[in-house]
């Protein structure tokens, strides 16, 4: 085991835009999970089996889950693994057939009594929400009605479009228990009236969480399981990470810590062991973060006007599947959404400026595919999972103010944004838009930093551009049809 080196400090209060406001007030939706949802990637699962025959995406896991060098493969099932009946019977609803590697590694480290604190860390899109909802699941107490109102389990997300899609895969995992309620706690809009929490889970952002306790709406005294998704983030920005610690400090001492990420620079490595003392530890090298089947490509474009002008050519491949294009500000995903909509195109923008029933309601037609254009900013590059993307673009690349002033590459943002694609086995492209010396050598720098290959778009010929990324993204489905089962 080992952790990552050399990773760039700084504070993260730029990566992620508002995720989340202590002082807004809270909502308190309780759910009671049901067959289906509109949220959530046991959703997405199901949704897209209905646009993608399920065999395009069986028949390729089968074959990465047999390959012991893959982060899918895994030598036990989830029956070995010491599963309630009825949360197998919804993983098998789900169609998940084996564990991944990440899951097959810490279901037994996570279930173990006396419980015992994780920091686990595996690729994007390798299936690390089934990792702590299968523990938290497994470890409530349902047996009473009073239990059922109580919460025993508290998992935190930096941002609320992450916990409603969290929420959404504990309903589909738990549509089998009896008496299970899940509770989402994000910023409500300014008319919505809090009120009391009474479900055995609870998702939620840590500034409303923290308010809700205060406010004595959340009863922590009974949590046994704390997890925290997008852990390095979380503990790291600033803001988020204050409001964690407080949250942290008025739960039982004795509960079980859980983080998981994608990323876990050194810096934030040491700190999350303080956070979770004598933690068993899941880690991977830098190294080893790339997901193979995503394409990693870039473009140069000589001007920001030029930048604008390739997305617009691009916009034929963006709606092959569906796309997310990251910039660096709300303002420029506002400007850029204006203007492509008044030439005709059809897209969307989802940033932290809008208000929360907004911004759940452009999620909810990203995820059914009504939108398949999205642009947005850091907000939702880590954790959201759909698997319909099969494009993404860094019309920014990803960046932090370093010391002296000096921008650098933010390697874990460029990470989680284009893991966006490319999920549990599938393929997909990203193409990063180059348009000055400071954005070459960072790209430079993110190749580097990953040992990755980021080939060159030439944009010389266009129909060639458009064949070659449809190569690319259309390559996985020809390979899954043609080994369809007869
Ligand atoms: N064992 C499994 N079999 C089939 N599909 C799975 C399995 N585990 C997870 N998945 C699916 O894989 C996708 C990615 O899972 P998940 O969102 O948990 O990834 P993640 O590791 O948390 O990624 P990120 O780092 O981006 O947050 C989801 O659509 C999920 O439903």
């Amino acid at each position: 085991m080992s952790t990552e080196n050399n990773e760039t400090g700084g504070s993260l209060a730029d990566r992620i835009t508002k995720p989340d406001e202590a002082s807004e007030p809270a909502t308190t939706t309780t759910d009671t999970p049901t067959k289906s949802s509109d949220d959530g990637a046991g959703t997405a699962l199901q949704g897209s089996a209905l646009q993608e025959p399920e065999y395009q995406v069986e028949v390729k896991l089968s074959d990465l889950q047999a390959d012991p060098n893959n982060p899918l493969y895994s030598v036990k099932s989830f029956e070995d693994l010491g599963l309630d009946p009825r949360i197998l019977k919804g993983l098998s609803a789900m169609s998940f057939r084996k564990p991944s590697k990440v899951q097959e590694r810490a279901l037994p480290l996570l279930m173990q009594n006396p419980p015992r604190n994780l920091v686990g860390q595996s690729q994007s899109g390798t299936g690390k929400t089934a990792a702590f909802v299968l523990n938290v699941l497994s470890r409530v107490d349902l047996s009473t009605e009073e239990m059922q109102a109580t919460p025993q389990a508290l998992i935190l997300a930096p941002t609320r479009e992450l916990a409603r899609q969290i929420v959404g895969v504990i309903q589909s995992m738990g549509q089998f228990l009896d008496g299970l309620s899940i509770g989402t706690a994000v910023p409500a809009d300014a008319s919505a009236r809090p009120t009391r929490m009474t479900a055995a889970v609870v998702v939620g952002t840590p500034g409303t969480v923290q308010d809700m306790v205060k406010r004595r709406i959340l009863n922590p005294t009974r949590l046994k399981v704390l997890v925290l998704d997008e852990a390095d983030n979380m503990l790291d920005q600033q803001g988020l990470g204050d409001q964690c610690i407080r949250v942290k400090a008025m739960l039982p001492r004795t509960i079980q810590v859980v983080l998981f990420s994608a990323t876990f620079p050194a810096h934030v490595h040491r700190y999350a062991a303080k956070f979770a003392p004598d933690a068993n530890e899941i880690t991977l090298h830098h190294e080893e973060l790339t997901v193979e089947g995503i394409k990693q490509l870039y473009m140069d474009c000589n001007s920001d006007e030029e930048k604008y002008s390739n997305l617009v050519q691009l916009y034929g491949l963006l709606t092959v599947g569906s796309s997310i294009i990251f910039v660096k500000t709300r303002a420029s995903a506002v400007e850029i959404e204006k203007r492509m909509t008044a030439e005709g195109h059809t897209v969307a923008s989802l940033t932290g400026g809008i208000e929360g029933s907004q911004r759940d309601a452009v999620i909810d037609a990203f995820r059914n595919g009504e939108a398949k254009v999205l642009i947005t900013t850091n907000v939702l590059a880590r954790g959201i999972d759909v698997s319909t993307v099969s494009l993404v673009v860094n019309y920014d690349i990803p960046e932090i103010m370093g010391p002296n002033r000096k921008r650098e590459p933010d390697y874990q943002t460029y990470l989680h944004r284009i893991g966006r694609t490319g999920r549990f086995g599938r393929i997909g492209v990203a193409i990063s838009f180059v348009s000055n010396r400071e954005e070459w050598d960072m790209l430079r720098q993110i190749q580097q930093h990953f040992s990755c290959q980021i080939d060159r778009i030439d944009t010389s010929d266009w129909d060639e551009v458009e064949r070659m990324i449809k190569r690319t993204i259309k390559n996985s489905r020809a390979q899954a049809q043609f080994a369809k089962p007869q």
